[in-house]
């Protein structure tokens, strides 16, 4: 198991990691999620003793790790891929940290086989492909055998086939019983490999729970409803209807109508009961990167800025009860980076927030919605992320 407690790195001004306190236990995949640059790196460092804490301590198996006797049996990792040495073939390479922590050859052929570089084995690993490169690094994170594994972004440069296989190998490493802590930005990976998440934003912890809770907590289904094309009026007509029913109604750029609030058949029987054909009628359930997304986008450093985030507008005023011929909010294509679903009636977090249209975001809905606030409990001594150093400022504090 590994244990982080009240984990804290600073570098500088900067704070990669606050007060970050964790479990990862044996027998499940844990995802470790986080957007860029939210301290993910930095805590797996500290993990594996190569970054010391500012505050706070993390233990692997009850011991810190630099106190673990023989740790590269206990503890495998892959970091970087590229951190070897481009002249040695792969199995010397192997070979070398085999040596290093008294691990027979046999095992290094054994690794080569089970990432399937056998037939390359032989080769120097400067002319490897992302992929084999990836390969070559998580045989030497099961070189020892290691009773815990963590590795960072292990699916990175791999085709359809290599990343598949991590899946199995993830899986099966944490069926025979092993602590398996993988960080990944591939969300539709994560959501078929991880059995639990840790989420991370500017170092801070925003969720530890297992990965059904996850998307049930931070995403909300809704049902699609269309209407016969070339035909607003009766759209229009269903609109006023399920509103009126106490649906939350809004309106998709491609015409269907997206419905939070009622059940499909309820909205079936409405449709039926207002006389209004229906050309589709679909459940539509949130996937773990919509709830990733709803969860994090406040905690994200980088974005682009052709990236408007515009979310979705909530019902205007003039979208009420028996009201016809209103404009329908309109609501961007699911999926769409920044999307998040709309909260039921009552409960708007964000309905005190300052809307991010009114920020000055050019094209957004008047009354879009500011991002949500970080689930987790902000701490006392909370870092000042939003006002904090960009990575830029950073590096040149390092320098
Ligand atoms: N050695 C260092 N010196 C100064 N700042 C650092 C150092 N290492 C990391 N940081 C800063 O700490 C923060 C967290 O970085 P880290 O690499 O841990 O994030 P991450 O979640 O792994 O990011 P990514 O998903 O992009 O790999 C960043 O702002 C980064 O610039």
């Amino acid at each position: 198991m590994i244990e982080a407690i009240g984990l804290t790195k600073r570098y500088g001004a900067k704070t990669a990691v606050h007060n970050l306190s964790f479990q990862v236990r044996p027998g499940h995949v844990t995802g470790f999620l986080g957007p860029n640059g939210s301290g993910k790196s930095t805590t797996m460092r500290m993990i594996l003793g190569l970054d010391r804490p500012t505050s706070g301590h993390v233990s692997v198996g009850g011991h810190p790790f630099r106190a673990l006797p023989n740790a590269p049996r206990q503890v495998g990792a892959l970091l970087d891929a590229k951190a070897v040495h481009g002249g040695r073939s792969a199995r010397n390479h192997l070979l070398s940290l085999a040596q290093l922590s008294g691990i027979p050859a046999t095992r290094v052929d054994e690794v080569l086989g089970v990432v399937g570089l056998q037939d390359v084995a032989r080769k120097r690993s400067k002319g490897f492909s992302l992929g084999m490169g990836q390969r070559l690094g998580i045989a030497a994170a099961l070189l020892g055998d290691p009773r815990v594994l963590l590795f960072d972004e292990p699916v990175n440069g791999l085709d359809p086939e290599g990343i598949l296989w991590v899946r199995n190998l993830m899986k099966q490493l944490a069926n025979e019983g092993r602590t398996v802590f993988v960080s990944s930005h591939l969300m539709s990976e994560m959501a078929v490999t991880a059995d639990h998440l840790i989420v991370i934003g500017r170092g801070q912890l925003l969720a530890d729970m297992s990965v059904k809770d996850f998307i049930s907590a931070n995403s909300a289904d809704f049902a699609r409803a269309r209407t016969p094309d070339g035909d607003p009026g009766q759209r229009e007509k269903l609109a006023a209807v399920l509103t009126e029913a106490g649906g939350q109604v809004l309106t998709e750029p491609g015409g269907a109508l997206r419905i939070t609030e009622l059940t499909l058949p309820r909205i079936s029987d409405l449709a039926y009961d207002a006389g209004v054909r229906l050309w589709e009628l679909s459940p539509h359930q949130a996937s773990l990167e919509e709830a990733y997304m709803r969860m994090t986008q406040s905690a994200v450093d980088y974005r682009s800025t052709a990236d408007e985030l515009a979310g979705f507008e909530p019902p205007h005023a003039g979208y009420g009860a028996g009201s016809q011929g209103y404009v329908t909010p309109v609501v961007p294509e699911v999926p769409q980076q920044g999307w998040y679903a709309p909260p039921p009636p009552g409960q708007n977090p964000y309905a005190a927030a300052a809307p991010r249209a009114a920020q000055g975001a050019p094209g957004a809905p008047a009354q879009a919605p500011a991002p949500p606030p970080a689930h987790a409990p902000a701490p006392a001594t909370a870092p000042a992320p939003a006002t904090g150093p960009t990575k830029s400022d950073t590096d040149e504090d390092a320098r």
